[in-house]
C-alpha cells in the first residue's frame, strides 16, 4: 500500500529551528541551574524578555500564522512532539515500518520529570498519543483521540534511551483502534490503547 513520504519534520539548518533547539538548551539550562548559583538571573531574564520581545513585535496576526501552520507538512512542523519548530517538543523523530508499526527513540532530561528521576506520567501519556496518532498516519486512516487508555508497569526513566513505538490495530467504520509502548532496555514501562475517531477537522483558512 501507498505510505505517505514524511512522518515527521527534519530540522533545518538554521532558521526558526536553530532558534528553538537554542531555546530547549536554555529551558534544560535553567532548570539545571536553579537558584542559588553565580548566574545573574535578573540579567538572563532581562535578555530572554527582550528576545521575546523582538519575536513578539515580528509576528504575523494570530489568525494568519494559524493559517500558515496548516499549510504543506502541517502538523509535522509545529506539534508539541516532534515539531522542531515547537520548543516544548523534545523532540521525538518517529520513522515508519513496513510492518505497520512507527517507533522512534529518544532522551528525556529535567523539564520532563516526574517521579524523582522518572519521565512525568502525563508526559508519557503525551508522547504515547502522539505516536498512535502518527501510526494511524502511517496507516492511512487519521482520527480525534476519542479514548486513550494508559498503563503504568514501571517508571519511566530519564537520562536513559527511550523507545516510543505505535501500531494501528484495527480500523471498524470509523473506529480505529490503535496501540503502542513506552520502553526502557528493551522493558515496556508504559503500554497504551486508544480508540481514534475518524473526522476531518476543517484547517484554518
Ligand atoms: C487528528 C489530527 C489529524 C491532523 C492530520 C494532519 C496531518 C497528518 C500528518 C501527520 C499525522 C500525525 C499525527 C497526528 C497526531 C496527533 C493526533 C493528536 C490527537 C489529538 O490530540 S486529538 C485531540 C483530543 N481529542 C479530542 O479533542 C476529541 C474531542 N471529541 C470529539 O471531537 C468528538 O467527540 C469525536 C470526534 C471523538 C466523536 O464525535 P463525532 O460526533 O464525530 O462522533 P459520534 O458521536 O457520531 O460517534 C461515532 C461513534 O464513535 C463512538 N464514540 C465517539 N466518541 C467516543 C468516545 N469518546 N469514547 C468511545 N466511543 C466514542 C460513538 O459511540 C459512535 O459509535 P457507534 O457508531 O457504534 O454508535
Amino acid at each position: 500500500m501507498a505510505r505517505p513520504a514524511q512522518l515527521v519534520s527534519e530540522p533545518r539548518d538554521g532558521g526558526v529551528d536553530a532558534a528553538v533547539a537554542a531555546a530547549r538548551r536554555i529551558v534544560d539550562a535553567l532548570l539545571q541551574a536553579g537558584e542559588g548559583t553565580d548566574a545573574d538571573m535578573t540579567g538572563v531574564a532581562k535578555q530572554l524578555h527582550a528576545v521575546a520581545d523582538s519575536l513578539e513585535d515580528q509576528a504575523p496576526a494570530r489568525e494568519e500564522r494559524l493559517v500558515e501552520m496548516w499549510r504543506g507538512d502541517g502538523i509535522t512542523r509545529h506539534d508539541p512532539v516532534t515539531g522542531p519548530e515547537n520548543a516544548l517538543a523534545p523532540p521525538l523523530r518517529l520513522t515508519g515500518d513496513e510492518d505497520g508499526s512507527v517507533a522512534g527513540t529518544l532522551t528525556l532530561g529535567l523539564p520532563y520529570q516526574g517521579p524523582p528521576g522518572c519521565v512525568h506520567g502525563g508526559v508519557s501519556a503525551l508522547l504515547l498519543d502522539h505516536t498512535l496518532g502518527v501510526a494511524n498516519h502511517w496507516a492511512g486512516l487519521v482520527g480525534m483521540t476519542a479514548e486513550l487508555t494508559v498503563r503504568y508497569h514501571r517508571p519511566a526513566p530519564l537520562f536513559e534511551p527511550l523507545t516510543v513505538s505505535g501500531r494501528q490495530v484495527s480500523v471498524d467504520g470509523r473506529k480505529i483502534r490503535t496501540i503502542g509502548a513506552l520502553s526502557a532496555g528493551g522493558r515496556d514501562c508504559v503500554t497504551t490503547e486508544g480508540l481514534f475517531i475518524a473526522k476531518q477537522v476543517p484547517r484554518p483558512r
